[in-house]
């Protein structure tokens, strides 16, 4: 089957010391051309690695010429629901955490199914391997038991995306919990009730999670949304069962949001907006290390233009993060990465849908006036940019895309990418407002990966490690 241009999967053990001083060892599965042969690997100096190493592998075979079909192709190294035999899931109890905490309008209806479709291809797999699936989930940031933050709207939802009725629980532990557990038939799915009606959730309270895994043979972790939550029911409970694996969509995250980022199909490019410099400091400087291109947009360039001695008028500044963005451009600047700033932005006279507003350069912010999108000379060269490219990352609104008169550059950057994609371009949104955005213009469905996380997605952009993907079980070592 194997080709040069057919991927096959080589397993590759190799040991690490960890900053805990913890020797462990760690596989890493990475679908490498076949013509790749570990004596190779070696040769290419492989020694010393952290988890990361899979990931590694891939730029460094990219840069050696030989890797074809790298791109998207890694996992980490987690073992995976798919590497579960049917004879681990017949007749067995599955806990399965998703991340079904989706938008409920005053009436409990559902807003925005996205979540609960994206955690339906590892319930139907399970459910079609005769697995019985104890699901839980969180909804909103509840204090105790609070109705409106019930997963009961969830079920006809679940049910019907699944064609099969979901049995509900009204808990997610005890006596109640156990008689239904005991009483489901393979191929059937109880869904828990909210876990964080228990305060131990959160605290991750190892007395709680045993309660909870005792629920359970076997556990999958696929709620990526709540990965970066050092949890009960998402780390805790691993502690009690084994195996615990990861979900498809938890694993198709890690595929993009680590695998093609740190093995990017060149030009990449990032586009980072949102409000703030402070909340993305992590993500920028983590993407300068990687990135060809950067584009930066939203509220934090205006402390950008204020640290280049520029007046800003009454935009959004953190007055104490000029310093931190002028180290940002000699960053760039000392990598070789081209940052580009809006040359013009849309201001306004009130932060308000109906301001009056008109375009200006970025150097003529007059007194009283605030930037609130970037302007059209900006969307031009920010395009231009992004037709260079291979592979594009995008956090985070151009401006207050709320507001109807402010939406242009955010909808430039959603259609733009709809349009790249559709020529063979890498496209990755990664989570929070900029989602929001893209539906918005109806383009999500061509985009090459859309994050069901937000916080998630920007802590492994950061290149943060995520305690529910760290406490999951290792695949396999293959001695090479
Ligand atoms: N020029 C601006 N002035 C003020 N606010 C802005 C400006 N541009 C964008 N914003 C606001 O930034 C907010 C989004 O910022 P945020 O940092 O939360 O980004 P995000 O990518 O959505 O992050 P998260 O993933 O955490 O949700 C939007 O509500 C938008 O209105
Ligand atoms: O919406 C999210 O980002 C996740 O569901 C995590 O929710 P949390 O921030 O309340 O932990």
């Amino acid at each position: 089957m194997a080709s040069a241009t057919t991927p096959t999967t080589f397993s590759l053990l190799h040991t690490t010391t960890a900053s805990t001083s913890r020797t462990r060892s760690f596989l890493s599965h990475v679908s490498l051309p076949s013509s790749l042969k570990p004596t190779t690997l070696r040769r290419l100096g492989f020694s010393a690695a952290d988890p990361l190493f899979a990931l590694q592998v891939a730029s460094k075979v990219r840069s050696f010429g030989s890797g074809k079909a790298v791109r998207g192709v890694v996992s980490m190294a987690k073992r995976s629901v798919g590497d579960l035999s049917a004879a681990d899931l017949k007749g067995k109890r599955v806990f399965v955490r998703a991340d079904l905490n989706v938008p409920l309008d005053d009436s409990q209806n559902i807003t925005d199914d996205t979540r609960i479709r994206a955690a339906i291809p590892t319930i139907k797999h399970l459910i079609e391997k005769g697995a019985k699936v104890i699901l839980s989930s969180h909804l909103g940031r509840p204090k105790g038991v609070t109705p409106k933050f019930s997963l009961a709207p969830l079920v006809p939802r679940l049910s019907e995306l699944l064609g099969i009725q979901v049995v509900k629980a009204e808990d997610s532990i005890g006596p109640e919990v156990e008689k239904l557990v005991a009483s489901l038939p393979d191929g059937s799915v109880l869904l828990l009730e909210n876990v964080r009606f228990y305060k131990e959730e959160e605290k991750n309270d190892p007395e709680h999670a045993k309660k909870l895994a005792s629920l359970a043979d076997l556990y999958v972790n696929d709620a990526f949304g709540t990965a970066h939550r050092a949890h009960a029911s998402t780390e805790g409970v691993t502690k009690f069962l084994r195996p615990s694996v990861a979900g498809f969509l938890l694993q198709k995250e890690l595929d993009y949001l680590v695998g093609a980022v740190s093995s990017p199909k060149r030009p990449f490019a990032a586009i980072v907006g949102g409000s703030k410099v402070s909340s993305k400091i992590g993500v920028i400087e983590s993407l300068l290390e990687k990135v060809d291109i950067l584009l930066l947009g939203g509220g934090m360039i205006f402390t950008f233009y204020k640290a280049q001695g520029l007046s800003v008028g009454s935009s959004l500044v953190e007055e104490d993060k000029l310093e931190l963005a002028t180290s940002l451009i000699a960053k760039a600047k000392a990598k070789g990465v081209s940052l580009l700033l809006p040359t013009d932005v849309v201001i306004a006279d009130k932060f308000a849908p109906d301001a009056n507003s008109k375009i200006v350069p970025a150097s003529s912010i007059p007194d009283g006036w605030m930037g609130l999108d970037i302007g059209p000379d900006s969307i031009k060269t920010f395009n231009e940019a992004l037709e260079t490219t291979q592979t594009i990352i995008w956090n985070g609104p151009m401006g207050v895309f709320e507001f109807d008169k402010f939406a242009e550059g955010t909808e430039s950057v959603a259609k733009k990418l709809a349009e790249l994609s559709g020529k063979g371009v890498t496209t990755i949104i990664g989570g929070g407002d900029s989602v929001a955005a893209v539906e918005k213009v109806g383009v999500a469905s061509v985009m090459s990966h859309i994050s069901t996380g937000g916080g998630a997605s920007l802590e492994l952009l950061e290149g943060k490690q995520l305690p529910g993907v760290l406490a999951l079980d290792e695949a396999t070592p293959v001695p090479v």
